[in-house]
Protein backbone atom coordinates (compact mmCIF):
# COMPACT_ATOMS: atom_id res chain seq x y z
CA UNK A 1 0.00 0.00 0.00
CA UNK A 2 1.83 3.76 -1.03
CA UNK A 3 1.96 5.88 1.62
CA UNK A 4 0.10 9.15 2.61
CA UNK A 5 1.68 12.63 2.76
CA UNK A 6 0.48 14.24 6.12
CA UNK A 7 0.10 17.73 7.47
CA UNK A 8 -0.24 18.28 11.26
CA UNK A 9 -2.23 21.51 12.01
CA UNK A 10 -2.50 23.51 15.08
CA UNK A 11 0.81 23.47 16.27
CA UNK A 12 2.35 25.80 18.59
CA UNK A 13 5.58 25.15 19.92
CA UNK A 14 9.39 25.10 18.21
CA UNK A 15 9.46 21.72 19.98
CA UNK A 16 5.99 20.84 18.24
CA UNK A 17 7.89 22.04 15.11
CA UNK A 18 10.68 19.95 15.35
CA UNK A 19 8.62 16.82 16.24
CA UNK A 20 6.75 17.33 12.71
CA UNK A 21 9.68 17.32 10.91
CA UNK A 22 11.99 14.95 12.22
CA UNK A 23 8.85 12.76 11.71
CA UNK A 24 8.61 13.82 8.12
CA UNK A 25 5.48 15.60 7.89
CA UNK A 26 4.85 17.36 4.55
CA UNK A 27 3.57 20.29 6.22
CA UNK A 28 2.57 21.68 9.61
CA UNK A 29 -0.32 23.86 9.96
CA UNK A 30 -0.74 27.19 11.93
CA UNK A 31 -4.39 28.30 13.20
CA UNK A 32 -5.03 32.27 13.19
CA UNK A 33 -8.73 32.07 14.39
CA UNK A 34 -9.28 33.69 17.55
CA UNK A 35 -11.86 31.73 19.15
CA UNK A 36 -9.87 28.46 18.58
CA UNK A 37 -7.69 27.22 21.59
CA UNK A 38 -4.89 26.74 18.92
CA UNK A 39 -5.05 30.21 17.66
CA UNK A 40 -1.57 31.62 17.05
CA UNK A 41 -0.48 35.40 18.05
CA UNK A 42 1.21 37.22 15.20
CA UNK A 43 4.21 37.04 17.49
CA UNK A 44 4.80 33.31 18.19
CA UNK A 45 3.96 32.85 14.77
CA UNK A 46 6.75 35.42 14.07
CA UNK A 47 9.19 33.42 16.14
CA UNK A 48 8.01 29.71 15.10
CA UNK A 49 8.60 30.96 10.87
CA UNK A 50 11.98 32.09 11.98
CA UNK A 51 12.76 28.57 13.88
CA UNK A 52 11.64 26.71 10.30
CA UNK A 53 13.90 28.68 8.75
CA UNK A 54 16.58 27.98 10.18
CA UNK A 55 16.47 24.69 8.99
CA UNK A 56 18.20 22.95 6.33
CA UNK A 57 17.21 20.94 3.54
CA UNK A 58 13.77 19.16 3.79
CA UNK A 59 11.35 20.76 5.84
CA UNK A 60 7.39 21.26 6.35
CA UNK A 61 5.46 23.12 3.84
CA UNK A 62 4.23 25.95 6.30
CA UNK A 63 0.32 26.49 5.92
CA UNK A 64 -1.74 29.48 7.66
CA UNK A 65 -4.59 28.74 8.28
CA UNK A 66 -7.65 31.62 7.90
CA UNK A 67 -11.44 31.99 8.46
CA UNK A 68 -12.94 34.14 5.76
CA UNK A 69 -10.48 36.57 6.74
CA UNK A 70 -10.23 40.45 5.13
CA UNK A 71 -6.91 41.53 3.58
CA UNK A 72 -5.63 43.54 6.17
CA UNK A 73 -5.92 40.85 8.69
CA UNK A 74 -4.34 38.45 6.20
CA UNK A 75 -1.48 40.68 5.11
CA UNK A 76 -0.30 40.63 8.95
CA UNK A 77 -0.57 36.95 8.95
CA UNK A 78 1.57 36.56 6.06
CA UNK A 79 4.03 38.82 7.18
CA UNK A 80 4.19 37.10 10.58
CA UNK A 81 4.36 33.83 9.42
CA UNK A 82 5.52 33.53 6.18
CA UNK A 83 3.53 30.33 4.67
CA UNK A 84 3.84 28.64 1.87
CA UNK A 85 -0.08 28.39 1.71
CA UNK A 86 -2.79 29.62 3.04
CA UNK A 87 -5.58 27.19 4.21
CA UNK A 88 -9.16 28.94 3.48
CA UNK A 89 -11.36 27.22 6.23
CA UNK A 90 -14.23 29.26 6.01
CA UNK A 91 -17.03 30.15 3.18
CA UNK A 92 -14.50 31.58 0.65
CA UNK A 93 -15.89 31.59 -2.85
CA UNK A 94 -13.55 30.78 -5.93
CA UNK A 95 -13.49 34.53 -7.00
CA UNK A 96 -12.01 35.19 -3.18
CA UNK A 97 -9.70 32.67 -3.31
CA UNK A 98 -8.34 34.02 -6.64
CA UNK A 99 -7.99 37.19 -5.25
CA UNK A 100 -6.23 36.19 -2.30
CA UNK A 101 -3.67 34.38 -5.04
CA UNK A 102 -2.96 37.26 -7.04
CA UNK A 103 -2.65 39.76 -4.40
CA UNK A 104 -0.30 37.86 -2.01
CA UNK A 105 1.78 35.10 -4.28
CA UNK A 106 0.47 32.19 -2.26
CA UNK A 107 -0.69 28.44 -3.04
CA UNK A 108 -4.02 27.54 -1.89
CA UNK A 109 -5.63 24.93 0.56
CA UNK A 110 -9.32 24.80 0.34
CA UNK A 111 -11.22 23.41 3.12
CA UNK A 112 -14.86 21.95 2.07
CA UNK A 113 -16.84 20.81 4.24
CA UNK A 114 -18.91 16.96 3.59
CA UNK A 115 -21.76 16.01 5.28
CA UNK A 116 -23.49 14.25 2.33
CA UNK A 117 -22.71 13.72 -1.02
CA UNK A 118 -23.97 16.56 -2.13
CA UNK A 119 -21.72 18.53 -0.86
CA UNK A 120 -19.13 17.01 -3.27
CA UNK A 121 -20.85 18.56 -6.05
CA UNK A 122 -18.61 21.47 -5.52
CA UNK A 123 -15.07 20.15 -5.68
CA UNK A 124 -14.52 20.45 -9.43
CA UNK A 125 -15.08 24.02 -9.24
CA UNK A 126 -12.47 24.79 -7.31
CA UNK A 127 -9.68 22.49 -9.67
CA UNK A 128 -7.76 25.41 -11.84
CA UNK A 129 -7.98 27.62 -8.21
CA UNK A 130 -7.09 25.34 -5.46
CA UNK A 131 -3.50 23.56 -5.13
CA UNK A 132 -5.00 21.22 -2.59
CA UNK A 133 -8.54 20.19 -1.11
CA UNK A 134 -8.97 19.55 2.04
CA UNK A 135 -12.20 17.20 2.90
CA UNK A 136 -13.28 17.77 6.60
CA UNK A 137 -16.31 16.83 8.66
CA UNK A 138 -19.02 19.22 8.56
CA UNK A 139 -18.92 20.88 12.37
CA UNK A 140 -22.03 21.18 14.44
CA UNK A 141 -21.07 24.40 15.51
CA UNK A 142 -21.45 27.68 13.74
CA UNK A 143 -18.24 28.90 16.26
CA UNK A 144 -15.76 26.41 15.12
CA UNK A 145 -15.62 25.42 11.70
CA UNK A 146 -12.66 22.59 11.97
CA UNK A 147 -10.65 20.94 14.51
CA UNK A 148 -13.29 19.29 16.06
CA UNK A 149 -12.18 15.25 15.76
CA UNK A 150 -15.31 14.09 13.76
CA UNK A 151 -14.96 12.11 10.92
CA UNK A 152 -17.34 12.11 7.83
CA UNK A 153 -18.60 9.45 6.02
CA UNK A 154 -15.85 8.20 4.05
CA UNK A 155 -17.69 6.08 1.72
CA UNK A 156 -19.19 9.39 0.38
CA UNK A 157 -15.90 9.50 -1.35
CA UNK A 158 -16.58 6.71 -3.57
CA UNK A 159 -18.33 9.82 -5.76
CA UNK A 160 -15.35 11.83 -5.75
CA UNK A 161 -14.82 13.59 -9.09
CA UNK A 162 -12.65 16.63 -8.04
CA UNK A 163 -8.90 17.64 -8.66
CA UNK A 164 -6.41 14.78 -7.71
CA UNK A 165 -4.61 16.88 -5.11
CA UNK A 166 -6.83 16.09 -2.34
CA UNK A 167 -6.20 15.71 1.38
CA UNK A 168 -8.72 13.65 3.92
CA UNK A 169 -9.55 15.64 7.30
CA UNK A 170 -11.64 15.07 10.44
CA UNK A 171 -11.47 12.72 12.98
CA UNK A 172 -7.96 10.71 12.02
CA UNK A 173 -5.84 9.54 14.76
CA UNK A 174 -2.85 6.79 14.18
CA UNK A 175 -6.00 3.85 14.91
CA UNK A 176 -7.68 4.71 11.83
CA UNK A 177 -4.95 6.28 9.76
CA UNK A 178 -4.84 2.81 7.94
CA UNK A 179 -8.45 2.04 7.66
CA UNK A 180 -8.91 6.18 6.46
CA UNK A 181 -6.20 5.15 3.54
CA UNK A 182 -7.87 1.73 2.57
CA UNK A 183 -11.28 3.19 2.44
CA UNK A 184 -10.85 6.14 0.00
CA UNK A 185 -7.50 5.85 -1.54
CA UNK A 186 -6.31 8.89 0.51
CA UNK A 187 -2.82 10.22 -0.75
CA UNK A 188 -2.62 12.65 2.09
CA UNK A 189 -3.99 13.22 5.64
CA UNK A 190 -4.67 16.11 7.72
CA UNK A 191 -4.78 16.01 11.55
CA UNK A 192 -5.38 17.82 14.74
CA UNK A 193 -7.08 16.85 17.56
CA UNK A 194 -6.19 13.26 17.00
CA UNK A 195 -2.69 13.98 17.99
CA UNK A 196 -3.60 15.78 21.19
CA UNK A 197 -3.04 15.13 24.56
CA UNK A 198 -6.03 18.19 25.70
CA UNK A 199 -7.14 20.31 23.74
CA UNK A 200 -4.18 22.45 21.83
CA UNK A 201 -1.51 20.55 22.99
CA UNK A 202 0.12 18.29 20.50
CA UNK A 203 1.28 15.27 22.03
CA UNK A 204 4.81 14.23 20.23
CA UNK A 205 4.11 10.30 20.88
CA UNK A 206 0.87 10.79 18.76
CA UNK A 207 2.73 12.95 16.13
CA UNK A 208 5.46 10.49 15.04
CA UNK A 209 2.66 7.40 15.42
CA UNK A 210 0.38 9.33 13.07
CA UNK A 211 3.27 9.46 10.33
CA UNK A 212 4.82 6.10 11.10
CA UNK A 213 0.71 4.37 10.41
CA UNK A 214 0.48 7.09 7.07
CA UNK A 215 3.98 5.65 5.69
CA UNK A 216 2.70 2.31 6.02
CA UNK A 217 -0.14 2.93 4.42
O1 LIG B 1 -8.01 23.53 14.41
C1 LIG B 1 -8.71 24.51 14.66
O2 LIG B 1 -8.77 24.99 15.80
C2 LIG B 1 -9.52 25.13 13.59
C3 LIG B 1 -10.24 26.28 13.88
C4 LIG B 1 -11.02 26.88 12.90
C5 LIG B 1 -11.07 26.36 11.64
C6 LIG B 1 -10.35 25.21 11.33
C7 LIG B 1 -9.58 24.59 12.29
N1 LIG B 1 -8.87 23.44 11.98
C8 LIG B 1 -8.87 22.94 10.66
C9 LIG B 1 -7.99 21.78 10.32
O3 LIG B 1 -7.33 21.78 9.29
C10 LIG B 1 -8.08 20.55 11.15
O4 LIG B 1 -6.85 19.90 11.11
C11 LIG B 1 -9.16 19.65 10.53
O5 LIG B 1 -10.41 20.27 10.71
C12 LIG B 1 -9.19 18.28 11.20
O6 LIG B 1 -9.35 18.45 12.58
P1 LIG B 1 -9.45 17.20 13.55
O7 LIG B 1 -10.74 16.51 13.28
O8 LIG B 1 -9.39 17.80 14.89
O9 LIG B 1 -8.28 16.31 13.25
Amino acid sequence: MPRADVKICGIATAADYDVCARAGARWIGMVFFPKSSRHLSLEVAAALANHADSYTGDRPERVALTVDMADDALDAVIQASRPDYIQLHGNETPDRAKAIKARFNVSIIKALRIGTASDLDVCSTWDTIADWLLLDAKSASSDMPGGTGHSFDWRLLSSYKGMSNWMLAGGLKPDNVTEAISMTGARALDVSSGVESALGKKDHGLIRSFIRAAEMG
